[in-house]
């Protein structure tokens, strides 16, 4: 393969843009591949419905996909609208003929707005070409023609009929709740171990996105899948990737303004991204006058000059002592709620650090002593972060501010530093260029999950980041508070 993936849709028009090649188009490119289309039908369609279907003779089928094949090397095909018998067996034959390394059935049956996008007397053929797919993408509808099945109510009841498909296709099968109730929006894999994971099922947990705008979403899946498989992820990390990008696609969807019925999702989001305020900025702005606090409160000023009293200093510390503790188990969490092995292995690098450099650091200065029990300040932060464990973002979110304010001040203090400085250590510590690194990842890993966020969930994001602040200026007022007559 080249660097850029080259990848082929087949599948039928949307003269709106939402749908069919145009969103498999705009997916493929907003992914990093090179996309191509080959057109199964012209589709007279727009964001209420599919008024009219031409679908041209099946010999000038053949001549488009051979026209591509023949010239180029195709590293995806992703099929979507088929209409009838015909057109599947075109289809089939040239896939025997020329065998892309990735093929991703979509087996669209019928669109939202109810309209049949596939001939009842094709369901036979289409169940037959599901067996030549590595992937195949149906939704819960489709799901219960290809099975035989009532349509599933419920998510258990989806894994089920998933698996059976899976068993009389031998096919990857990848479920998708976007038709179920609620506030979650799973999607799964579910197919062999070796491809998916113990059990044969490899979940995917999503948040429901609070908009109409839904049109299109199961092409841009699937054409995403088969972009980020030819590109080389494994099918686990690219439904991740592929997901978070389609839950960015449809919070922006809103913004589009297209059409007055169910309006496409927004593919080129993360282009637009960079036009708009990133979310870190927001919320480190919003929390400028508790930085300002921060720097201005009488043990941070102490600590800068070396003027702080030796017991205050140390009662800091086992406090700290008792926070990195609790803070250390909360970044295990995000490490295990992360969305990629990448971020993965960044909260766990962070919790081991937490736990051995900064403890180690600790205990030179507490000479052996236990950690004391929490104050209340650290209780209340500690509580805090427990609490906004819900979702990835809301955790990356609130455990930010102990990076970035704890690295923003190591810039200031290191200026402060002397040999002789009774904290020079301790300024070394967070004026360390590794610690400024890894705060600027945890600042860009955030904004990917914010990007990613509904508008709701962005606000639940910003709520805890501004608690998470407020709780490092009471944690650094709290040993001056006890021991008023040096405030
Ligand atoms: N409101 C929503 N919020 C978040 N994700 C959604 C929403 N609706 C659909 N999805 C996601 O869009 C993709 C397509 O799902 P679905 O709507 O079930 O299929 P189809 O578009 O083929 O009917 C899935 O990844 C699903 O989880
Ligand atoms: C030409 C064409 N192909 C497929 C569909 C259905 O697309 P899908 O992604 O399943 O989206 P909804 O129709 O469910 O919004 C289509 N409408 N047109």
């Amino acid at each position: 393969m080249s660097g850029i993936p080259r990848v082929l849709s087949i599948a039928g028009t949307d003269p709106t843009g939402g749908a069919g090649i145009h969103a498999d188009l705009k997916t493929i490119g907003a992914l990093g591949g090179y996309g191509m289309a080959v057109v199964t039908a012209l589709v007279a369609q727009n964001t209420r419905g599919v008024r009219e279907v031409h679908v041209p003779p099946v010999g000038f089928l053949t001549a488009q996909l051979d026209a591509v094949s023949d010239d180029v090397e195709i590293d995806a095909v992703k099929i979507g609208m088929l209409q009838d018998a015909a057109i599947i067996e075109v289809v089939r034959d040239w896939l025997a003929r020329v065998r892309p390394p990735v093929v991703v059935l979509d087996p669209v049956m019928v669109a939202t707005s109810g309209d049949r996008l596939l001939d009842a007397a094709a369901e036979d053929a289409l169940r037959g070409l599901c067996t030549d797919a590595d992937l195949v993408t149906p939704n819960l509808a489709e799901l219960a023609v290809l099975t035989g099945r009532p349509v599933a109510a419920t998510w258990d009841e989806a894994l089920d009929a998933a698996r059976r498909l899976h068993e009389s296709t031998g096919t990857l099968v990848l479920l998708k709740g976007g038709h179920l109730d609620g506030a979650d929006c799973p999607d799964a894999l579910v197919g062999p171990v070796p491809l998916v994971g113990p059990g044969g099922v490899h979940e995917v947990a999503g948040a429901r996105v609070a908009t109409r705008n839904t049109h299109g979403t199961g092409c841009s899946l699937s054409s995403a899948m088969a972009t980020l498989r030819a590109g080389g992820a494994s099918w686990p990390d690219a439904l991740v990737r592929a997901k978070q990008w389609l839950t960015g696609a449809l919070a922006h969807a809103d913004a589009l303004h297209v059409g007055r019925g169910n309006g496409p999702v927004d593919h080129f989001h993360e282009l637009r991204a960079p036009a708009d305020r990133a979310w870190s900025a927001e919320v480190w702005d919003a929390a400028a006058a508790v930085r300002a606090g921060i720097e201005e409160c009488a043990f941070v000023r102490g600590l800068g000059d070396g003027s702080l009293e030796r017991d205050v200093f140390t009662w800091y510390l086992a406090q700290d002592a008792r926070y990195l503790g609790e803070y250390a188990r909360l970044l295990a969490r995000a490490s295990a709620l992360a969305p990629t092995a990448d971020e993965q292995a960044f909260w766990a690098r962070s919790a081991q650090s937490a736990l051995v450099e900064e403890q180690r650091l600790h205990s030179a200065h507490l000479d052996g002593r236990r950690p004391a029990d929490p104050a209340p300040a650290t209780t209340a932060y500690t509580d805090h972060l427990h609490a906004s464990g819900r979702t990835y973002g809301e955790l990356v979110a609130a455990v930010l501010p102990c990076f970035w304010i704890y690295a923003d001040l190591g810039t200031r203090l290191t200026a402060a530093r002397h040999e002789t400085h009774p904290y020079d250590d301790w300024l070394a510590a967070y004026g360390d260029p590794a610690f400024a690194e890894a705060t600027a990842q945890a600042v860009r890993i955030a904004d990917a999950a914010a990007g990613a966020a509904s508008a709701h969930e962005r606000a639940r994001m910003s709520e805890a980041f501004r608690r998470s602040a407020e709780h490092e200026l009471r944690f650094f007022e709290a040993p001056m508070a006890l021991v008023p007559a040096r405030a």
